[in-house]
């Protein structure tokens, strides 16, 4: 087990990437998909079952957890792995973009941002330095940068303006963060939809030499082709031997086209939330299993799966589930996702291993059409 945090690459095919970040906690095969366990769970889903179906890492949140129970009080309780009875790694993200999407009344300066909380109201603030110290408290393996994060679209000049404060934010994290072994902070590249900012940032921050860069400001509404086109600016100007992060992205496609770009690592709510309201993800398209079609199909979703809620449910007991609201629905449909996203990120890995991405992409996308 390595003391160090490090980034190996593998294998290449084109731009596309895989490799390993090797932590102290544990491996992270790239490209990697990351579930999201927002308040300390990866909603509906057994730490246990989250790591059987191949997940590396899981995704905790500073804003949801500094409100509710408290970083001291996770920290006084041995940390988030501990409390959250996950050991392997966990990245975190630092609130930037759930104050600006969830919390009121919010007043951003120069300092930091005071906010509302969305649960009881209470007053908050966070400052880049509280945003570390809360993901130092958690006992975070991957620390994210406090950013400004602007909804798309927005003016040039506001998404400027974000963008050169959440580069001094950076500036600010990488000092209140150290160089702790083990242990990493990544830099979130911003810009909106500016070439020209987003190569500035990313330039800035490949500067201050942190141990991975995410793309930030994404994923957040704009067209699938405006997001590739803002890797496809942003990738030749970040370090090759570091990892890269696209924030809270995406479907299935997105994520293959994000790593025929060369993005390493995702995150997205997609998998756990589509599926606790009936809709999946299947290597033959998406699913929803509200439709009235499934009423009496008693096949599986899909036989050939290693997943138990695919290949030993019917669609028919799926589809009852989920019209009465069941509990159960929303679970098996939860593993069902998961499933299927480790299972395309381990079919991704495997291809740029191999040398045959593209022929990968062509099948999986054939699977997907065939319906
Ligand atoms: C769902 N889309 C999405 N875009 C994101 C973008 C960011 C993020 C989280 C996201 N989620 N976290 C940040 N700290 N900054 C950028």
């Amino acid at each position: 087990m390595t003391t160090d945090f490090s980034f190996h690459l593998l294998g290449r095919d084109g731009a596309a990437r895989t490799g390993e970040v090797r932590m102290p906690r544990g491996v992270i095969r790239t490209p990697a998909f990351m579930p999201v366990g927002t308040a300390a769970t990866v909603k509906g889903m057994y730490p246990e079952q989250v790591k059987a179906l191949g997940a590396d890492v899981v995704l905790g949140n500073t804003y949801h957890l500094m409100l509710r129970p408290g970083a001291e009080r996770v920290a006084r309780l041995g940390g988030l792995h501990k409390f959250m009875n996950w050991p392997h790694p966990i990245l975190t993200d630092s609130g930037g973009f759930q104050v600006m999407s969830l919390a009121n009344l919010r007043k951003l300066t120069e300092e930091g941002v005071t906010f509302q909380s969305h649960i009881d109201g209470s007053k908050h603030v966070l400052t880049p330095e509280r945003s570390v110290e809360i993901q130092n408290l958690l006992g975070s393996d991957i620390v994210m940068q406090l950013d400004e994060c602007v909804s798309l679209p927005c003016e040039d000049k506001v998404a400027e303006k974000a963008m050169h404060l959440s580069l001094r934010w950076a500036e600010r994290c990488r000092k209140a963060f150290g160089d702790p072994a083990g242990r990493a902070l990544f830099g979130i590249v911003q810009g909106g939809a500016v070439p020209a900012l987003r190569v500035e940032s990313a330039r800035e921050l490949a500067a201050m030499d942190l141990k991975g860069y995410a793309i930030g400001g994404l994923a957040v509404g704009e067209p699938q082709d405006v997001m590739l086109a803002m890797i496809e600016t942003v990738e030749p100007h970040l370090p090759q031997e570091k990892p890269r992060y696209l924030m809270g992205v995406g479907t299935p496609d997105d994520i293959v086209e994000a790593v025929r770009r060369g993005v390493d690592m995702f995150d997205c709510v997609m998998p756990t939330r589509a599926g606790r309201h009936g809709q999946i993800f299947t290597r033959f398209g998406r699913m929803n299993l509200k439709n009235a079609k499934h009423a009496e199909d008693a096949r599986p979703i899909d036989p050939q799966s290693s997943c138990p809620a695919a290949n030993s449910y019917s669609r028919a007991y799926l589809h009852h589930l989920v019209k009465a609201e069941e509990m159960l629905g929303k679970m098996l449909l939860t593993w069902v996702n998961l499933a299927y996203y480790q299972e395309l990120t381990a079919g991704v890995r495997a291809a740029i291993a191999a040398g045959r991405l593209e022929d990968f992409i062509a099948e999986t996308k054939e699977g997907w059409a065939k319906g």
